[in-house]
């Protein structure tokens, strides 16, 4: 299938152009032409009035969390996942993860977001889940090494990778997922290094989310949980960091060594009290850097551009420097920062040979008035309610805001039903 995109004002090389074409074919965007053909397409979409966009991408989440979306609010992170999360994830079930699954796709997909990072578990449920939703994602099965399964998690996690590495379109890839260094003993963790070298697979962790993690860390280990991975071999198989919040100068230089992509999740940290990332300091020194919600209790929506303006705005405040984040760097690490985190190589830009994953968000809400300057005005005016149409691997899966693989109201039914059968049992 040809499709072109007419019109529209292109986010491409820093800058944003008006009255551009973007043409592909299948899932490539293959050319931006001036006097494009109109006949040449089978499909054309008006982008007129509208900003094209990369698709946004969700570094961090554990999607089918949306089940327990305000159900334990305003608690410290350890007392949240010991005595209200972890007991209510041990009765999850397959349909209750599959149905909450659907549901923060569907949310994702309606924020403009069309690749996501997950770690959870009953993932061949998240994964059948992303294949007929349409959207991109890098799965992986989140393991612990203190409870009885941890085994048991591990051969789950090798099995997930050789069902669904590379699998629906390529649009699923596979990671290992410890889940910290404070559920993930060393041994474990030197466990999952081996795993991931047979396989070929990339790492998802949480690494340093508050400070009470990192004190616990080095007085066990005598080294923070940065160097405690670094140790480990973590850092060597390709790694996606979530939070890194409490971070020093020594951390930072390994993780730049060692190429560490980072999740960084506001809206979770600021929820959950763990504190403000150092993001200036990170991009300083080269390290690469997403966006991500986390999971839908801690945040509690997953709505990536509300992540986009937190953090444009907080670092401002938290530095001083009122250049810390610019605009034109919140739109990166939105869109091409978050691809990089993924470990994608094709996705992430609007250039040619690249995935069509494509946003495009309506200019036309009175706060895109007047118009000085469309990245400012994305940047710090716009909301994700903006997002008019959303394209993943050339198929549109959102068109003037209504969803084209989601039956929503089912998914809304769905959400309630097995959320009911979830909490009539831990009630
Ligand atoms: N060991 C579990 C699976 C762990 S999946 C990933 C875990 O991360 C938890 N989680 C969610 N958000 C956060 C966070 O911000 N920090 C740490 N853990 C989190 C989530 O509740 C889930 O238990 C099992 O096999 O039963
Ligand atoms: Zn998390």
């Amino acid at each position: 299938m040809k499709k072109l995109i007419t019109n529209v004002a292109l986010y491409q090389d820093h800058s944003i152009k008006e009255g551009k074409n973007i043409a592909f074919t299948d899932d490539r965007i293959t050319d931006f032409p001036d006097h494009p053909d109109r006949t040449a397409y089978d499909e054309i979409i008006d982008g007129n009035r509208m900003l094209a966009m990369p698709g946004f991408v969700n570094t961090h989440n554990h999607i089918a969390m949306t089940v327990f979306r305000s159900y334990a609010d305003d608690m410290q992170l350890m007392d949240w996942l010991m005595q209200k999360i972890w007991p209510a994830e041990a009765k999850l079930d397959s349909d209750i993860v599959y149905a909450h699954t659907m549901l923060g796709i569907a949310e994702m997909i309606r924020c403009g977001t069309t690749s996501f990072a997950d770690m959870y578990f009953f993932m061949n449920d998240v994964a059948r889940a992303v294949e007929t939703s349409g959207i991109r994602a890098a799965l992986c099965r989140g393991v612990t090494g203190i409870t009885p399964n941890a085994q048991e998690a591990l051969a789950e996690s090798k099995e997930f990778y050789h069902t669904w590495h590379k699998k629906a379109d390529g649009r699923i890839t596979v990671m290992l997922g410890p889940h910290a260094p404070y559920t993930c003993p060393p041994d474990y963790l030197r466990q999952v290094v081996d795993l991931a070298h047979e396989l070929g697979a990339e790492i998802h962790i949480h690494l340093s989310e508050t400070k009470g993690e990192v004190q616990d860390i080095k007085e066990q280990y005598h080294k923070s949980p940065i160097a405690l991975a670094d140790e480990l071999g973590i850092l060597d198989c390709g790694c996606l960091a979530a939070h890194c919040v409490w971070v020093d100068e020594d951390d930072l230089n390994i993780m730049a060594r060692k190429h560490v992509r980072v999740a960084h999740n506001p809206g979770s940290n600021f929820k959950l009290a763990g504190g403000i990332a150092p993001l200036g300091e990170m991009l300083k020194k080269g390290i690469t850097v997403g966006l991500g919600t986390d999971g839908a209790s801690s945040n509690n929506n997953l709505d990536i551009v509300e992540e986009m303006h937190l953090a444009a705005l907080v670092h401002k405040a938290n530095t001083l420097d009122p250049l810390v984040i610019p605009a034109e760097t919140a739109l990166q690490l939105l869109t091409e920062g978050g691809a990089k985190c993924l470990g994608y190589t094709d996705v992430g830009k609007l250039e040619k040979g690249y995935k069509a994953d494509i946003t495009l968000i309506d200019r036309e809400g009175l706060h895109w008035y007047p118009k000085h300057n469309t990245m400012s005005l994305f940047a710090y005016s716009a909301n994700s309610f903006d997002v008019d149409t959303v394209i993943v691997d050339g198929k549109t899966l959102l068109r003037h805001k209504a969803f084209t693989t989601i039956d929503i109201e089912k998914v809304k039914a769905e959400a309630e039903r097995t959320k009911e059968k979830l909490f009539s049992q831990l009630d």
